[in-house]
């Protein structure tokens, strides 16, 4: 190092949170020893953060510094783990960004080999305090995914970290579209802790279907963890587990691979009539992955599992009219949704909604039940009550799309003659939905189906907060509540109340808009009112199901009971920003 103030390399030393430190050993030899230690660094020398590497200042005072910082930052009613989550998001997102592999590398006298040898075994203790160091991994690697870099940067900045820490690592590049499916599936599940998708989000999805269809799907899933690392386009649950601003970041994402812990996250079952569906360019039959699943069964519906989203209208349509725009990564959907806000159509659908015993409007009662949620990290516990529940995957609670819906007591209900229900939310009555009427005062609208009356020109649901970098499109998603989130973009707002949109894309505010309606619920179903191949639905009409292409029929969603994915955090939650209630409009001051 050239920096004149390490010059001094015997009093230097490098203060780090020990979740950076990948590796310390200590070999002794005849005439002293080498300590080796491998570690997560941001550029040394870097004058604003109080934890890189510094000569002067006694090694007691940083740390007493960093506590007192960590403390004044942290909300009083936090726990510990909590605590210690926040501060650890609050380096990597500041003074620890820009994460860089270095290695140290000393000699040590024999006078102190004792005492190195006890640091190193210290430092092993500290740097893997909640996980087992050396996980093995089954690393499945798309060649193809965003703009198709993931061989090269697997190469030259994933695999080295990984290797740093001692991960053990069984490689396979993908070579078609649902490969990750078949991987998945008969990948043997106690070999591994976890996969690691070095994609963006459809390599996840069908790792998901992979494991969920499996005779032993509960137990797949139990055992085996996913992770991701972002070289797709989207990325969207690296940007959720990670953050907006760090969720591209490949390092950090290796960190996550070697260091995070388990977070379940629900999943939803999508089914849809098996219909047959012409072979698009370059990949097999949309829906491919249940049709490998289903086929022997020969039911008349299929089922996939998505945990990211399902999308009908404006949504869609960017998320699949833009594939051909890959190679420019992200930027790919924001001018899908340029295109689709001129173009201003109507998503000819009707929506039918059960809200369940939790589901809600109240945008109130969802922002408290996510504060509360934030106290806890919600890492998942050794003992886990679905272990009880048998291996393989739970059956439907309300059956498949194709099958009748029915009332809490197992009655036949006819859709047309559905109650309507009333999208008004009390805590937020300045949405173009509001002029429905207020919902009843003893709403039956919990236990049965209720149908959407609005005309809409997107239906969008997700289970995790940000689909995307630019867009937190579900700021009140939780990982694991039972319940899906669904966005309806009101056709009555236009095109002025879609562009108006964009500027809350980023923020989550963009569920407050006046053209939204927004609800959690236990389960829905879409029928279109139009059919595949229509002229006027773009490309004959787009479903998406987690980014993937999906046959335009009805579709039926419900968070399955007692099927979670394990998703790796460092964080025990999603990392979205606080989201502050906008000002009513018309009043003077923001809402507490
Ligand atoms: N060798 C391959 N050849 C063709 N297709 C492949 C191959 N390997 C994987 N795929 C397909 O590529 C699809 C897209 O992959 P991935 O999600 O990694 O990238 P992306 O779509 O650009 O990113 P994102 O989903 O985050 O927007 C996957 O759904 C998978 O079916």
């Amino acid at each position: 190092m050239h920096d004149a103030r390490f010059a001094d390399a015997a009093s230097a030393y490098l203060c780090i949170p020990p979740q950076l430190l990948l590796h310390a050993s200590f070999v002794a030899d005849s005439d002293g020893g080498s300590l080796l230690l491998r570690l997560l660094s941001p550029p040394l020398g870097a004058a604003s953060s109080s934890l890189l590497l510094r000569k002067s200042a006694s090694r007691a005072s940083l740390v007493a510094a960093l506590c007192a910082k960590q403390q004044a930052a942290a909300p009083s009613d936090q726990s510990d783990a909590a605590r210690d989550a926040a501060h650890l998001l609050e380096q990597l997102e500041g003074p620890c960004a820009n994460l860089r592999l270095i290695t140290i590398e000393a000699r040590v006298a024999a006078s102190a080999s004792g005492a190195a040898a006890s640091w190193a075994a210290q430092l092993s203790v500290l740097a893997y305090a909640h996980v087992a160091p050396f996980r093995r991994l089954k690393v499945l690697l798309n060649p193809i995914g965003g703009p198709g870099k993931a061989r090269v940067l697997f190469a030259q900045r994933i695999r080295p970290i990984l290797e740093a820490a001692g991960c053990v690592l069984d490689v396979e590049v993908t070579r078609r579209a649902f490969h990750g499916t078949e991987i998945a599936r008969a990948v043997d599940i106690d070999a591994f802790d976890g996969i690691v998708c070095v994609s963006g989000d459809g390599m996840l999805h069908e790792v998901l279907n992979g494991l969920a269809s499996r005779a032993d799907a509960r137990a797949a899933l139990r055992k085996l963890f996913v992770a991701p690392i972002p070289t797709g386009s989207g990325n969207g649950v690296a940007v959720n587990i990670l953050g907006a601003q760090e969720g591209f970041n490949l390092a950090l994402a290796c960190l996550n691979v070697i260091k995070g812990r388990a977070m379940k996250i629900d999943v939803c079952s999508v089914t849809q009539p098996r219909v047959e569906m012409p072979k698009r360019k370059g990949k097999p039959a949309p829906n491919g992955v249940a049709a490998t699943q289903e086929a022997q069964e020969m039911k008349p519906y299929t089922h996939v599992y998505s945990f990211l989203s399902q999308a009908i209208g404006l949504m869609a349509d960017i998320d699949l009219g833009t594939e051909h725009m890959r190679a420019l990564g992200d930027a790919r959907f924001v001018i899908g949704y340029i295109g689709g806000v001129l173009a201003n159509k109507e998503c000819e659908v009707d929506v039918y909604v059960k809200l369940g015993e939790q589901g809600t409007l109240n945008r109130d009662e969802m922002r408290r039940r996510m504060l509360d949620a934030s106290k806890e990290p919600a890492w998942s516990s050794g003992g886990d009550a679905d272990a009880q529940q048998g291996d393989e995957a739970p059956p439907l609670r309300h059956g498949a799309v194709t099958e009748t819906l029915r009332d809490a007591h197992g009655e036949p209900l006819e859709l047309s003659s559905l109650p309507e229900l009333s999208l008004h939310d009390p805590s937020w009555p300045y949405s173009v939905a509001s002029s429905s009427s207020p919902p009843p005062s003893s709403s039956s609208a919990s236990s049965s189906w209720h149908r959407i009356p609005a005309s809409i020109s997107a239906l969008y649901a997700g289970k995790l907060p940000y689909v995307g970098r630019d867009l937190l499109q579900f700021p009140f998603a939780a990982p694991g509540d039972g319940l899906v989130d669904v966005a309806l973009t009101l056709h009555g707002g236009g095109r002025a109340a879609k562009l108006r949109a964009i500027n809350g894309a980023e923020t989550g505010n963009v569920v407050y808009d006046a053209a939204l309606a927004y609800l959690k619920c236990e389960a829905y179903r879409v029928v279109p009112r139009r059919k595949a191949g229509d002229k006027s639905l773009k490309k004959g009409g787009l479903i998406s199901i987690d980014g993937e292409h999906s046959p335009y029929v009805p579709f039926q969603v419900e968070v399955a009971s007692s099927l979670q994915l394990r998703v790796l955090s460092l964080f025990g939650h999603f990392v979205v920003p606080p989201l502050a209630v906008p000002t009513p409009p018309g009043s003077a001051a923001p809402r507490a």
